[in-house]
């Protein structure tokens, strides 16, 4: 290994209680916060190692030397990735993982965000059977088709250095493929999983809506339009409350536009039955700071601020940091249309982002709910109860194309009769598990006192039960 390299990383030699070390320095934000020091091998042959400082949160070895651009290697050890990055003329962002192959998904998870904005990452992990499993077990942390894996002719990249073989390290990264694992499954390999019984998925707020979709899936996305006002925002809080605090499941709210804090307090509302966005005295400080402070304690409830940026490549970040690092499994988008409109051509900007909810709720087994505004239908007005169909969301074909469900929500918000003014048609637009529900509604009633939303029965007068059927919805 060359000086100029050993100094580049801060890898060095000292001295331990008498004893020739190595020392790799881990830095972050310039300061030094860890040194892994690396003894003489024990007579059986078995590293030797201690760490001064805390190797947590100090990131991957050689981070704090590069900027994110068009590709990272990442190694199993900090030898290697100075072997690389020798091989590559300290050119090339190349990092290591702290802890070796055990420890390598945690790190990976740890700094996944700076990872993510490389165009590619390579793992370049030994070649051995530990290596190999933290190689799979790593790809699954990337979105599709981001990471590569270089496979070596030799155990690990020192190896070939040490064999004179630097040529075959660039090669290797030349040809890193994407992971794939095998593909093609026999009948007898499913089985298993085949024979198991259909379960219900995870309950929605409403009985009506269970008996319907048979409850949510992971990997499902879910979409949902209405007029302007008529209630996308309060249906997603509803189930956000019965989500994050009933199902104890983690949930990842990214409201555009609307601010944290009153986002924070719609939802402790909903679990008071209280209207704390309302300044009309019907509630109390401390009711507010009990409700508040519960739905705090379930920890299961992650906003994001978006005066951070509405940027759907920044948003897609944060959204995969909160599955991999925080374990959330709902996350809500209020709304889609709102990240394309700032687009040259909005339509191609709905498709690329739709391909991408789809893939990133299928990767990290997650469900996605999302809420479209609607244009303008041929008839009439939906902020005055018209009919929803799946053609007048924005976006509708990649939003029909990918979504596993889809809602429209109508109400009409001028109508005299105040029980007609405040409920919702709940519609079914579509279907992929049976199609049985398509076509179905259900009602949901908003009570002014409490806030909340409940199943109702349809508004009573002879005309309640609908619209004219325009019956021009896309099949999907
Ligand atoms: N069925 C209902 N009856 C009466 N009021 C309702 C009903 N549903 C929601 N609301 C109330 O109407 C207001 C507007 O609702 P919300 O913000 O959810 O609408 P939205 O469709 O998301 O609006 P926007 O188009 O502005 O995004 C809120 O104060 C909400 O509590």
């Amino acid at each position: 290994m060359t000086e100029e390299t050993c100094r580049k990383y801060g890898y060095l030699t000292g001295d331990h209680n008498g004893k020739t070390v190595q020392i790799a320095n881990y830095r972050r934000d310039g300061q030094l916060v860890a040194q892994k020091v690396r003894y003489k091998p024990k007579p059986d042959g078995k590293k030797d190692m201690s760490v001064r400082g805390d190797l947590k949160g100090a990131g991957l070895y050689g981070q704090h030397l590069w900027e994110p651009g068009r590709r990272v290697v990442i190694t199993e050890g900090e030898i290697d990735a100075l072997t690389v990055a020798q091989v590559l003329n300290l050119r090339w962002p190349v990092v290591s993982v702290p802890n070796g192959a055990q420890g390598a998904a945690k790190a990976i998870k740890a700094e996944i965000e700076w990872l993510e904005q490389f165009e590619s990452v390579v793992l370049m992990f030994d070649m051995d059977e530990p290596g190999q499993e933290a190689v799979a077990e790593c790809v699954r942390l990337f979105s599709p088709g981001k990471c590569k894996v270089a496979q070596l002719p030799r155990k690990d990249p020192n190896e070939m250095l040490q064999a004179g073989d630097t040529e075959g390290i660039v090669t290797a990264i030349w040809q890193a493929q994407t992971y794939r694992p095998d593909g093609i499954v026999g009948f007898s390999d499913l089985r298993d999983r085949a024979l198991k019984p259909v379960e219900q998925g995870l309950p929605w707020p409403w009985d009506r809506m269970n008996d319907l979709t048979y409850g949510r899936r992971y990997g499902e996305v879910y979409f949902l339009g209405a007029g302007t006002g008529v209630g996308k925002t309060d249906v997603f809080t509803e189930i956000i409350a019965y989500t994050a605090v009933d199902l104890g499941e983690k949930c990842g709210l990214f409201y555009l536009e609307q601010p944290p804090v009153e986002t924070a307090k719609r939802v402790a509302g909903k679990l008071a039955g209280k209207r704390f966005h309302v300044p009309d005295g019907s509630w109390t400080a401390e009711e507010l700071t009990e409700a508040f402070d519960r739905a705090a304690a379930t920890g299961n409830l992650h906003l994001y601020d978006h005066f951070g940026s509405t940027e759907w490549d920044v948003i897609l970040s944060k959204m995969r940091y909160l599955a991999v690092n925080e374990g959330v499994k709902h996350f809500f988008l209020d709304h889609l249309t709102a990240l394309a409109a700032e687009a040259e051509d909005e339509k191609k900007a709905l498709e690329e982002i739709m391909a991408q909810i789809a893939g990133f709720a299928q990767e990290h087994e997650v469900c996605f709910y999302g809420i479209s505004h609607l244009a303008t239908p041929e008839k009439g007005s939906h902020e005055e109860g018209a009919r929803v169909t799946i053609r007048q969301f924005k976006g509708s074909r990649a939003i029909g194309f990918w979504s596993h469900f889809m809602f429209g929500l109508e109400r009409d918000q001028q109508a005299e009769d105040p029980i007609r003014r405040s409920t919702t048609t709940f519609r079914f637009l579509k279907d992929r598990l049976t199609g049985q529900s398509v076509g179905e509604v259900m009602y949901l009633r908003y009570d002014t006192t409490t806030g909340r939303l409940s199943e109702a029965p349809p508004p009573s007068d002879d005309d309640a039960s609908g619209f004219p059927d325009e019956g021009d919805d896309a099949p999907f």
